[in-house]
């Protein structure tokens, strides 16, 4: 048997926990070889209701676990941690943008960006899920001087899935026929769902759609597919997202023998994004790390796309700059 690691959930009383926590405490993350320890933190107003999520987790008597820890503070939470799940923040509802989230949600990613920096395992993993992830990754990331930019990543794969499954029912394919899909940028309205390198099967994607359908129909409904789910169900979407969150870190921590995926990471220059955003990037990952796919060439099309999300990326910079000291 492996020795166990150490799992952190944040916003662990909250929807997307409640379904994180039991796919993660199931090895769906991790392997069905891997013990784990769950530290979950909330906070302190939260700590009853995720009284009641631990005796549910207790109550499924899963092989994996081995310990479950629930705490209001960091600095307890992160102690030890090998992969961090940074889902707790404020969320979006119906008719709020994003950039709305900024200013309640910035101020978490700081403290828990410290905290992640003085107490994790040094080649700690780290996932943003909380809106607006990317930016939050962005402060987790610049105030966690111990720590390495590239150990703080945001979750662009819910994105990416919602584009399979778009394309899939488009070409009366399935998912897995689907390989070199790409989303660019930021996870919001002006994200870049790219299917130019895409194939299905052994086929170019762009051959079998018309790029009438491309722009009127798939990049506005991936882009708007939070949305549409807030005013579908009342509540923004939390299986979905927490099985996102699952793909993330299993295909990091595991390797996508080639495969390309999507994950918000530190911009280095690549395709022309300068540094200082967490930006949407096709990646590959083995032994640990993820490597962006170079060498893809961009149409105009694409380019103007790549650059709009980066600018409004830059913009939620700017308006949270303090923070990133
Ligand atoms: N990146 C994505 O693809 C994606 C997809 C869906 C949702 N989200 C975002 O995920 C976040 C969580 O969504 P949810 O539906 O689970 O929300 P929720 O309101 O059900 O749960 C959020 C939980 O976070 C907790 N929390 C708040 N501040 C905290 C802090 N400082 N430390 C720890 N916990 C804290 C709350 O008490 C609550 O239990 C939201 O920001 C949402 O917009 C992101
Ligand atoms: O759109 C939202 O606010 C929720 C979430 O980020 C989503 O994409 O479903």
């Amino acid at each position: 048997m492996k020795k166990p690691v150490k799992v952190a959930i944040t916003g662990a009383a909250g929807q997307i926990a409640y379904s994180l926590i039991f796919r993660v405490a199931s090895g769906s993350m991790l392997g069905p070889d891997q013990p784990v320890i769950l530290q979950l933190l909330d906070i302190p107003d939260a700590l009853e209701k995720l009284k009641g999520t631990v005796m549910e987790v207790d109550d499924c008597a899963f092989p994996l676990v081995t310990e479950t820890i629930a705490s209001a503070d960091p600095m307890e939470a992160f102690d030890g941690t090998d992969y961090a799940l940074l889902v707790g923040a404020r969320p979006r509802g119906p008719g709020m943008e994003r950039k709305d989230l900024l200013e309640a949600n910035a101020k978490i990613f700081s403290v828990q960006g410290k905290a992640l920096s003085e107490k994790a395992s040094r080649d700690v993993k780290v996932l943003v899920v909380g809106n607006p992830a990317n930016t939050n990754a962005l402060i987790a990331q610049s105030n966690a001087k111990k720590l390495d930019p590239r150990q703080f990543t945001a979750m662009v794969r819910l994105d990416h899935n919602r584009a399979l499954s778009q394309l899939a029912a488009k070409t009366g394919s399935k998912t897995t026929d689907i390989s070199k899909m790409i989303i660019w940028g930021n996870h919001s309205a002006t994200q870049y769902p790219d299917i130019t390198h895409t194939l299905v099967g052994e086929k170019a994607a762009v051959n079998l759609v018309d790029q009438e359908w491309v722009e009127k129909d798939f990049i506005p409904t991936v882009q708007q597919r939070g949305a549409a789910i807030i005013k579908a169900r009342g509540l923004s979407s939390a299986a979905s997202a927490a099985s996102a969150a699952v793909d993330h870190m299993h295909d990091w921590a595991l390797g996508t023998n080639g495969k390309w995926v999507s994950m918000g990471i530190p911009s280095d220059g690549s395709y022309g994004i300068k540094p200082g955003v967490v930006y949407g990037y096709p990646v590959t990952c083995a032994n640990g790390k993820y490597e962006i796919v170079q060498g893809l060439s961009i149409n105009e099309f694409s380019r103007s796309r790549m650059d709009a999300t980066e600018q409004e990326l830059r913009e939620e910079r700017a308006a949270i700059e303090e923070l990133l000291k």
